[in-house]
């Protein structure tokens, strides 16, 4: 219940601060809506009384306060509803826009990357739309009811303080009510996995991307025949707990239903030996419809308040997740030049939430101006070491330090701000040509000659040519008059987009040529790595390279070969070919396939 008020309160604040004037004009309509039907109720005992008795003048009157209030009660709740609407949609607005900020709000990237955080996202991402509307619907109507069952309550006391009992009894489907929701919600969070799996799986199948490698390798009723298993999972799970919670809801509307009969008899009764009087009886059996309608519109009212109150209290799980306080104080400035470049101490990491040691014992350094290149096997730990320079997570244990400072004394977003990166997995930016490459240097993301001038250095400047619209072509499918790229086009975009910071201290390039032949990613390096001395003469900057090409890897100054989570060798390409060992096999082998 502390969590509904709180969530109910958030909203008025919300609500409040989107516009004042349409909130309050709001409520008071919801009131006056609430009320008008319990004081109608009354108006029509008297209306019944007065017809009983004869006297036309007080039924007259009686007849058009009830009109007045029937009119009221129809017709207030539809003006709120224009105004809460628009509150309603500008709150999911704003909640919609605080869900991007949280999603790119952490120092790294490891929530992305958490199984318990993407269930969370999934389940917010599916309520988070009753944030808008309808939760001002359930808001204001909880208002209206409680203030319109205060009004039936007196109306009742003043008749026979027993017929309190039956508001009383309402309670009990709301607090069934209440245990069905929270069934219901564990069902929905316990399905999380299964139907995020299940989605995961039906975009394998409908995307454009796979649909080659599903034709070719047949996968595709496989993988529907694995959607469906995961669908009928989550749906076992989500119907056990529809089932309970209307069991719960059932026993409690029972237990009021039998409150509503008793306290009927009770009045009708005491008319029949005329202790009361006909209009009396009337005004109960109005009222006791009215509070059966109001206990039924409680309980859905409170449900939707609950979810509400979860989707919002999922919200501050998520912001606190994101804004953990750095364990060491971010007091020192990224340097203008490196001096004497980067080092890595003792270092080791572990994913978060899971038990493998990914990298352990890593000591190294990466000398200011060097090319450094990184090779190993598949899983070996390489992006492991990329994403830690990047800041995009913490070592276990260890440092990474910046011409002898600890990069956790670095601000995350200066350090950033002196990257530049490519990553195997790069971003799609459905944008004009010229913002999907200019927006690795937001400052300069509008100008030509800046994006430009990094297609160029990423040996990309080809692409433009191609382009219908040179950089003014809208990318993507998305849009109807959007360009559809090959795989190797989008790569060069994003290649393009790594080189477009022209100082920065670390360049990085993880793979990000898998879609160029061999040729082409030997020109791009060759052309990279003039650039790379260039930044680097300025700057002492670093490059940092995961390439499976050892043609290319050859021309770094530093190699490092990983192996089971540890640098096994280091050195450059003479040396490591003198050493005979790993790299000098992995190299002859690669060699030999190429003769
Ligand atoms: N977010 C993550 N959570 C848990 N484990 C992860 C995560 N990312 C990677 N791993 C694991 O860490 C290990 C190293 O992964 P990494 O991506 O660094 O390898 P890699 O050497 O770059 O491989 P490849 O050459 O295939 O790109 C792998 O066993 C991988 O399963």
């Amino acid at each position: 219940m502390k969590d509904t008020m709180r969530a109910c309160g958030e909203l008025l604040a919300l609500s409040w601060r989107q516009d004042p004037r349409k909130l309050t004009i709001s409520i008071v309509l919801k009131l006056g809506e609430a009320s008008a039907l319990p004081l109608a109720a009354s108006a029509l005992g008297r209306l019944t009384d007065a017809a009983v008795d004869g006297d036309v003048g007080r039924a007259s009157l009686a007849g058009a306060v009830v009109a007045v209030l029937v009119i009221a009660a129809l017709t207030m709740g539809h003006f709120a509803h224009v105004l809460y609407y628009e509150l309603g949609e500008l709150n999911f607005l704003t909640k919609d826009r605080e869900l991007i900020d949280i999603a790119n709000a952490s120092r790294g990237i490891e929530h992305h990357e958490r199984p318990e955080y993407a269930d969370r996202v999934q389940v917010l991402r599916q309520e988070l739309e009753r944030v808008g509307w309808s939760s001002m619907e359930a808001l204001l109507s909880g208002l209206s009811l409680a203030v319109a069952m205060l009004v039936t309550g007196v109306l009742l006391a003043r008749l026979d303080p027993w017929l309190l009992l039956l508001p009383l009894a309402a309670a009990a489907p709301v607090v069934l009510g209440r245990k069905a929701e929270t069934g219901l919600a564990a069902g929905r969070e316990a399905a999380a996995e299964s139907s995020r799996r299940a989605w995961h799986l039906f975009s394998v199948v409908c995307d454009a991307e796979p649909a080659k490698e599903l034709r070719v390798s047949g996968l595709g009723a496989e993988l529907g025949a694995r959607h469906a298993v995961l669908w009928q999972d989550a749906s076992r799970i989500l119907r056990r707990a529809e089932v309970r919670a209307a069991l719960l809801r059932v026993c409690g509307q029972l237990v009021f239903a039998a409150a509503y009969v008793a306290s009927t008899l009770v009045v009708v009764r005491a008319a029949v030996s005329g202790q009361r009087s006909v209009g009396d009886v009337v005004l109960v059996i109005s009222l006791a419809a009215l509070v059966n309608q109001q206990v039924t519109s409680a309980v859905g009212v409170l449900q939707d308040l609950q979810r509400v109150a979860r989707t919002l209290s999922d919200f501050r799980w998520m912001r606190g997740l994101v804004a953990s306080p750095p364990d060491v104080p971010a007091d020192a400035p990224v340097p203008t030049r490196l001096t004497d470049g980067i080092r890595l101490r003792d270092l080791a990491f572990r994913y978060p939430g899971t038990d493998r040691v990914v990298l352990e014992d890593v000591n190294l350094d990466l000398p200011a101006g060097s090319t450094v290149a990184i090779v190993g096997e598949n899983g070996a730990g390489k992006t492991t070491l990329v994403k830690l320079l990047c800041r995009f997570y913490e070592p276990t244990s260890g440092t990474v330090e910046v011409d002898g400072v600890d990069l956790r004394r670095i601000p995350v977003d200066a350090w950033r701000a002196r990257l530049s990166a490519g990553f195997q997995d790069f971003a799609r930016f459905e944008l004009v040509a010229r913002e999907s490459v200019g927006v690795g240097d937001l400052p300069r993301a509008d100008s030509d000659e800046a994006v430009m001038a990094a297609l160029e250095r990423a040996h990309s400047a080809d692409i433009v040519d191609r382009l219908e619209d040179g950089l003014d072509t809208q990318l993507g499918i998305t849009y109807t008059d959007g360009t559809r790229l090959s795989g190797g086009q989008w790569q060069k975009i994003a290649l393009g987009r790594a080189m477009m910071r022209e100082e920065p201290l670390l360049l990085v390039l993880d793979e990000p040529t898998a879609a160029l032949d061999a040729e082409a990613e030997h020109l791009l390096f060759e052309q990279y790595a003039a650039n790379a001395r260039r930044v680097a003469r300025a700057t002492g900057a670093i490059t940092v390279l995961v390439s499976h090409r050892f043609s290319t890897v050859r021309m770094a100054d530093l190699i490092l070969v990983v192996s089971d989570g540890r640098v096994q060798e280091a050195g450059d390409h003479d040396a490591l070919m003198a050493n005979g060992q790993l790299y000098a096999e992995l190299y002859g082998m690669q060699a030999a396939a190429y003769r």
